[in-house]
């Protein structure tokens, strides 16, 4: 069975408007997706996740490369691919004189569903937007008009459906219910679920694979467990009796002195053990008062990565 999204070699260039010089946004991208995932796509600002993903969309033509959904190839089969698709875009743009119902029935006529396979009264009850179906676009809040665009990219039943940041800006309690949906529609409706989100948490919670584009690179791609596990970087926070004369020292330590008198040794769990540590610290002449360790998290995994540019893509 193919994947769920197949892309390979993709490129995209922007040309350049007066003086400024064509912009190369996607550098020659590949990225499978698996059926059946919540798949994170990270990126710096202007690393090129809205270009991948309004290309997915059929909103940008690409420069150059492949890119299959559901099996679908986009050049090959427009129709299909299209429909094997919903995206909800990063933008709240509605046509403000639609209401809530008519703008789901439009969008479910755009895809050529049938009126009898129409479900936008059974989406309104999901976003619980049924009480404001008939009212202007205009006088929803933007929580509303967020819930709205959701809807709009599952009215033709896409086995795919991407969001484009859906919680950048939002309160906690419309956080929770865009994420309750989603685990909804990928656990019982089976459905495959891409996004982009600046929230590292929320794509360490919510993501089982995640894929980092830096400069329309892709620089890593692996399982969010193994993302994790391969930075191996963990600290001893140590917080001495007295004040420190002499530092800790050894091979694979880095020691550090916070403003508060803490010392931070940072070490590779692989290579160094906790005893190892602490037997630094005891040589040094140091008695400990408390002791406490932190473990690497997406964002270390993440800026490590961007930053240093060591890493290379995997998978
Ligand atoms: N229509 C366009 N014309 C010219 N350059 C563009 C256009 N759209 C995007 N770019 C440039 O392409 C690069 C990638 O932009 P893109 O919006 O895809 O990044 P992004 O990862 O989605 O960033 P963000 O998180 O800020 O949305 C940026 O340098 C951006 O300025």
């Amino acid at each position: 069975m193919s994947d769920a999204i197949e892309i390979k070699g993709l490129k995209k260039t922007y040309a350049g408007s007066g003086k400024a010089a064509p912009k190369e946004a996607l550098k020659g991208i590949d990225l499978s997706i698996p059926r059946g995932s919540v798949f994170g796509l990270l990126g710096p600002n202007g690393a090129g996740k809205s270009t991948l993903i309004n290309i997915l969309a059929g909103l940008v033509v690409k420069t150059e490369g492949s890119v299959k959904i559901w099996g679908w190839d986009q050049d090959v089969n427009p129709r299909q691919s299209r429909a094997s698709i919903g995206v909800m875009p990063q933008e709240l743009n509605l046509d403000p004189f639609f209401t809530p119902r008519a703008a789901l029935e439009v969008q479910a006529g755009l895809y050529g569903v049938p009126r009898a396979q129409r479900r936008s009264d059974e989406l309104l009850e999901m976003l619980g937007l049924a009480d404001k179906a008939h009212a202007y676009a205009r006088t929803l809040s933007g929580g509303m008009r967020r819930r709205l665009l959701l809807g709009k990219a599952l009215v033709h039943n896409p086995h795919i459906l991407v969001l484009d940041e859906p919680t950048a800006g939002v309160d906690i309690g419309l956080r929770q219910m865009l994420w309750d949906n989603v685990r909804r529609l990928n656990q019982e409706e089976g459905k495959t679920i891409i996004l982009t989100t600046h929230y590292l948490e929320e794509a360490e919670e919510m993501c089982d694979q995640i894929a980092i584009i830096n400069q329309g690179e892709k620089i890593a791609q692996d399982t969010t467990a193994n993302m994790l596990g391969r930075l191996d970087a963990k600290a001893m926070v140590i917080v001495p009796d007295h004040d420190v004369t002499t530092m800790p020292q050894g091979e694979g330590l880095d020691v550090s002195r916070r403003d508060d008198g803490a010392l931070v040794i940072r070490y590779r769990s692989n290579t160094t053990t906790a005893d190892r540590v602490l037997g630094a610290v005891r040589e040094a002449g140091i008695t400990i008062r408390d002791v406490k360790t932190e473990e690497a998290d997406l964002e270390d995994v993440f800026l490590e990565l961007t930053n240093t540019g060591r890493a290379h893509a995997r998978g």
